[in-house]
């Protein structure tokens, strides 16, 4: 490897155009003044990135190094060169619900020459990349789990994790429902001329307080909702009041399809389910069900999961429950979930624009109104939390200590200025502490706490920690190894249903690892359609042990829907 020493007593910027000039791997040896070494490194670690494998180091002759504080995050507005470079327009469209914020957003996405969506959620990735293609406007769809790219695209919808902070765009464009690192990444990091971001006037402050020390250029434009909201005074009362077009609420799994058997038991309406643990491609199945009107679909039972932007024709949202259980204690919802669910009422330009909002027991009516009456609770403090390299450049210093040591440390120590929160990271911790166990490289341990395992699901979990023991190993991990394809059947019970959801997860977390060690996982395909079979099943189960209207005689929709599933089966073997 060439050898490349860099005399330069000066600042980022230089470092910055000088390693743009580099095109084979080197080793680099920067000379630098002791306080240029917090700009120098920001400048480093952006040219630090997962695919290009580069890493750097700090070594000192004298005490210089100590001078760095690694613990120090308070102006991670600097670690973006490239949109440091620019002074973007930032537009913040603010408003309820239902007012028109993505609509008026992705209008301008859709007329600029190059441009990026980052979704909260994959199915809003995809219906994006759809959206873009149908109006002619070539987009690529890019998510931890796909990559489907198109000729000639110059816009990309991807899941805001994947958002690139190193090209630049002409525009972009970001909701800010969730206020994680990834949103702050990609607020502080994107390189666009424009910034459109979508969201809750709560979130005003912050957001201009955050761009307060890049030199952009923040605007807002505020919105109403485009049609009314009405919280009905009377409670659901029975089932037998359930009409077409409502959505019932629930947090539990359990109890969504509890209620789905008692709406069908009045043997008036069939349910579509939607909830997180549901593959993304059956959800989207199960709302376009709901959605079309020839189905037989007609009310929706969901959890949380539906209040997430998807554009439901739904005419009354009914609220089973207003506490959730939030993984430590079962707690009221709060006034911007309220808002938020019950907003996907009365949907503008659908078959029901006037939405109506109420509880099953009227006990709750009071906290309903109240919420929907109160303004969200400003927001004061977004999410960070440091990067690959700066963790990696930490543990040269201190080689003896684990990954998870090393997050500990950063959680307890790292020092952020007011309007950041260190994001939780306890998921990433669990893993930590079983990977740190396996003989792998810091980059490795890292790439499988941020996977998307679900660390509170048992198969999940397990098939984490097999694909690590097996990669550790042997460098290879073959699907086969812990996976026999043709043994997936349509689930008989419940707790069959459960186990399908949870191995789709371990088939998702299977290509997630093989879009970033391409080598090691080589069954990607055999993966994805193995996923697409599970989803299959999973609607099977939906479909064949509900309650079917009187005029499609079980017998028959049995065997149809069976000889129908292995036409479908078959497309992906
Ligand atoms: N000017 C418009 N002309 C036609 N349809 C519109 C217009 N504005 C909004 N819509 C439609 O109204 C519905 C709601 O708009 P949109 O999705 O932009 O709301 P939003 O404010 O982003 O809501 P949420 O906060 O729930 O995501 C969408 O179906 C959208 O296509
Ligand atoms: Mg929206």
């Amino acid at each position: 490897m060439a050898s490349l020493l860099l005399r330069r007593k000066a600042s980022g910027t230089g470092v910055s155009r000088f390693l743009h000039g580099i095109t084979q791997p080197v080793a680099l040896h920067l000379e630098l003044k002791s306080g240029d070494v917090n700009s120098v490194s920001n400048v480093l670690r952006q040219f630090s990135s997962f695919n290009r494998k580069e890493t750097f180091e700090f070594t000192s002759s004298s005490s210089s190094t100590s001078k760095f504080d690694f613990m120090d995050l308070t102006r991670p507005h600097t670690w973006y060169p490239n949109a440091r470079r620019k002074h973007r327009k930032v537009i913040l469209h603010m408003g309820p619900t239902n007012s028109g914020k993505t609509y008026h957003a992705l209008k301008r996405l859709e007329s600029s020459a190059s441009g990026i969506y980052c979704a909260p959620l994959r199915l809003l990735a995809w219906e994006v990349a759809k959206r873009l293609n149908k109006a002619k406007v070539t987009c690529d769809l890019v998510t931890g789990q796909e990559k489907e790219e198109v000729d000639g695209a110059k816009h990309k919808a991807v899941t805001v994790e994947m958002a690139d902070v190193t090209s630049d765009y002409d525009c972009a464009m970001l909701g800010c429902r969730s206020r994680g690192f990834s949103f702050t990444r990609a607020l502080l990091g994107i390189s666009a001329d424009e910034l459109h971001i979508c969201g809750d006037a709560a979130a005003i402050p912050l957001i201009q307080e955050m761009l307060k020390v890049t030199g952009d250029h923040v605007e807002v434009q505020h919105y109403e909702r485009l049609s009314p909201l009405v919280p009905l005074k009377v409670p659901l009362g029975s089932f037998n009041n359930i009409r077409t077009g409502d959505c019932i609420v629930s947090f539990s799994r359990k109890k969504i399809y509890q209620l789905k058997r008692q709406i069908e038991n009045e043997r008036k309406h069939l349910c579509s389910v939607v909830y997180g643990s549901l593959p993304p491609e059956t959800r989207t199945r199960q709302a376009t069900m709901f959605n079309d009107e020839s189905s037989e679909f007609d009310v929706l039972v969901a959890s949380d999961a539906v209040g997430m932007g998807l554009n439901l024709n739904i005419s009354r949202i009914i609220f089973s429950t207003m506490t959730k259980f939030d993984g430590i204690e079962e707690r009221e919802l709060t006034v911007p979930e309220i808002k938020q669910i019950a907003g996907r009422a009365g949907r503008y330009g659908s078959k029901f624009p006037v939405g109506e909002v109420t509880c099953m027991d009227a006990e709750y009516l009071p906290l309903l109104h109240s919420s929907l009456n109160a303004p969200s609770p400003t927001l004061e403090r977004a999410g960070l939390f440091p990067n690959f390299d700066l963790i990696f450049t930490y543990s040269r210093l201190h080689p003896k200590r684990g990954l998870y040591e090393i997050l500990e440390h950063f959680v307890e120590n790292a020092k952020l200025s007011y309007n950041y929160f260190i994001a939780d990271c306890e998921d990433m911790m669990k893993v930590a502490a079983i990977i740190d166990e396996l003989p792998l490289g810091l980059h490795d341990k890292y790439l499988f706490c941020i996977s998307p395992v679900d660390v509170d699901d048992e198969i999940s979990s397990q098939g984490l920690t097999q694909f690590a023991e097996n990669y550790a190993k042997k460098g290879i991990v073959r699907l086969r190894e812990i996976f026999t394809p043709g043994t997936l059947q349509v689930p008989k019970s419940q707790a069959g249903l459960k186990e399908i959801e949870s191995i789709h997860k371990v088939l998702d977390l299977y290509v997630w690892l093989s879009y970033r060690l391409e080598d090691s996982f080589p069954d990607r395909e055999l993966a994805a359609s193995q996923k697409a079979i599970c989803s299959l099943l999973i609607e099977e189960f939906l479909d064949r042990f509900g309650w079917h209207k009187p005029r499609a005689s079980l017998a028959n929709l049995k065997s149809g829907s069976t000889s129908l599933l292995s036409q479908r089966i078959r497309k992906y073997l």
